[in-house]
């Protein structure tokens, strides 16, 4: 029997995210291998008019959810969905609730964050920070806890080169900052804000850098934990491989790509591309759950999980394989054929964007108003390029991050538990897992049907033969005016006739 999995037997674990990417596969993964455990209690806000409990049975409901149900029948018992807003005081739980989670929790996994680049100073820090105080607030008055497990990001010091397993502290402290954005109005955050953010990339980065800060300010004596993962892409075996399902990091990529829309990046193709999948990240999670409980290390232990120092790959080989994985199981309906290149040269991309991105849009806007439709074409890429634009930092530079705490936990875990909780990157192959992350984009993000493939392939080939015929009518026009301007064109034209 696993002792990770055992430990978990009989617990009250609180999840903040669980409606998340990450938090779901942390749910399934928790009640696969510990059914017993005792309840798992979820901060929940209702969304897009679907209430709680709509909520969590769509997630139960899920193919994500298939296997759970089998070992764990009366799942739907063991979750407790509880009314929350991180985005306001108390998190707006009732009294009873507040009451039952201080007097219950043993272990706390936060989660909960806002991952957009591009989010206000003022809601960024309000959730990666204020809320990441005040759920360590609360810890603090939960008699039965025994770990609190801080989910970060391996990007929160991406402003280094070389990243080690300790918090490094920010230019400004999160209190002044907290402080300050309780006065200061809209407009005059927006102008300090760059200033405040210095040297990181964006908001987000940088409001995970002060969270990381605000655990270590306020740990008291709690035992607490930081696990910072890379970007974080599709399941690579558990539940089952290639499970995504929203469009962040790589994946809003691998679609644009497959449907046609993106056809040149901006990126190092030797560049580390240092993607890691979410069941190894769940794994780690759990691991050091179960070791920051029990072995209760005397500092705040920080982990990286991360792929490029262990088995790395880069972004030329990550591309080479999603375009050969398109041949074989193509997306349905593409507006162009796949076809994307890796270009590190500014004056380039500016070039490929205004030839392949641009230029296409108008073109089919063009088509839509003549045949009496709505253009949309080129806000649609705007958008996507804008989109890239933000990714592009991250895929032009390589970082070192160590593992040492990762590693050790790794050697502390019982053969069993190193089966069962597996988060040694080094097993991964490559080829397989994006091949498998493409048919998952498709499958569950895309909600397409195999069945689909041989008429996808079909269209295909009528948008490579469309391809031919555009590229040999523009070589003729070309061509065409250059005879009327050059006199040694129209001795060659007249040659070759
Ligand atoms: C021979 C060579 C061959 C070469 C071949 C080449 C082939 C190439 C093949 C591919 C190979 C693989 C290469 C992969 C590179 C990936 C790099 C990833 C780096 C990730 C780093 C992460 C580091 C940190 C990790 C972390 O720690 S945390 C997680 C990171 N956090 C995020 O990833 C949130 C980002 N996103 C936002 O910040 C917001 O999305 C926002 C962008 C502001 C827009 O925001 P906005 O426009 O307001 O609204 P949205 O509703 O969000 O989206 C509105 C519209 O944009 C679209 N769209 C949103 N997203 C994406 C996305 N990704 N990609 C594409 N489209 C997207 C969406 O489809 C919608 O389209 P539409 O509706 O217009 O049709
Ligand atoms: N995905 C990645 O590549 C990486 C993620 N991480 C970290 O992992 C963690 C999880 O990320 P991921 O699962 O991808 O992110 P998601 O965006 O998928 O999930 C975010 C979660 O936070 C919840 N949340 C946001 N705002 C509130 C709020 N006001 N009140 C209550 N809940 C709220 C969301 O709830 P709702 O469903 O209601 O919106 C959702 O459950 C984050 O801390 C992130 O920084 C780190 C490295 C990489």
């Amino acid at each position: 029997m696993s002792t990770i999995a055992a430990f978990y037997g009989g617990k009250s674990i609180l999840i903040t995210g669980a409606t998340g990417f990450l938090g779901k596969v942390l749910m399934e993964k928790l009640f696969r291998t510990s059914p017993d455990l005792k309840v798992i209690y979820i901060l929940v806000r209702p969304k897009a008019g679907q209430t709680l409990q709509q909520r969590v049975f769509q997630i139960l409901d899920s193919k994500l959810f298939e296997k759970v149900k089998e070992v764990c029948p009366n799942v739907h018992e063991k979750i407790r969905a509880i009314y929350a807003d991180l985005n306001q005081n108390d998190f707006a739980i009732s009294k009873e609730d507040m009451q039952e989670l201080l007097s219950c929790t043993n272990i706390i996994f936060h989660c909960a964050a806002t991952v957009r680049f591009d989010d206000t100073l003022r809601h960024a820090v309000q959730l990666n920070v204020t809320a990441t105080r005040q759920l360590l607030l609360m810890a603090s008055q939960m008699p039965k806890l025994e770990a609190f497990i801080h989910i970060s990001t391996a990007y929160s010091n991406c402003n280094l080169k070389h990243i080690d397993e300790v918090i490094y502290p920010c230019p400004v402290e999160p209190k002044k900052i907290i402080d300050s954005l309780e006065w200061l109005d809209d407009a005059i955050i927006d102008e300090i804000t760059p200033k405040l953010i210095r040297d990181w990339p964006n908001i987000y980065t940088y409001t995970k850098a002060l969270g990381e800060m605000v655990v270590q300010q306020e740990s008291r004596n709690l035992n607490i934990a930081i696990i910072r993962p890379s970007i974080v892409g599709a399941t690579w075996q558990e539940p089952f491989p290639g499970w995504v399902d929203n469009i962040n990091g790589p994946n809003g990529i691998i679609i644009a790509t497959g449907k046609g829309f993106l056809r040149a990046i901006k990126a190092t193709p030797m560049a580390v591309a240092d993607v890691i999948p979410v069941d190894t990240v769940v794994n780690l999670m759990l691991a050091v759950g179960w070791y920051t409980a029990v072995h209760r290390p005397k500092s705040t232990l920080v982990y990286h999980i991360t792929s490029g120092n262990m088995n790395p790959c880069n972004w030329h080989k990550m591309g080479v394989q999603v375009l050969a994985t398109f041949e074989k199981i193509p997306f349905e309906r593409p507006f162009r054929r796949p076809n994307a290149n890796f270009t590190s040269n500014s004056f380039t991309s500016q070039y490929w964007n205004a030839v392949s991105h641009r230029a296409p849009a108008i073109i089919y806007d063009c088509y839509l108003r003549l045949t009496g439709r709505k253009p949309r074409m080129t806000k649609l890429m705007n958008r996507l390029l804008r989109t890239v634009s933000m990714l592009e930092y991250f895929i032009n530079r390589s970082w070192e991050w160590s593992t040492y705490n990762t590693e050790m936990l790794m050697s502390e875990l019982s053969p069993e538990d190193q089966r069962v909780f597996n988060f040694d990157v080094r097993q991964l192959n490559w080829l397989e897992y994006i091949e498998n992350y493409v048919l998952g984009v498709k499958k569950y993000l895309l909600k397409e049907d195999m069945a689909g493939i041989p008429k996808a392939k079909q269209r295909l080939k009528r948008l490579r033969n469309i391809h031919y015929l555009f590229n040999t009518a523009l070589f003729l026009i070309a061509w065409r005016l250059l005879i009327a301007r050059s006199q040694m064109a129209r001795n060659v034209w007249f040659f070759i006739m």
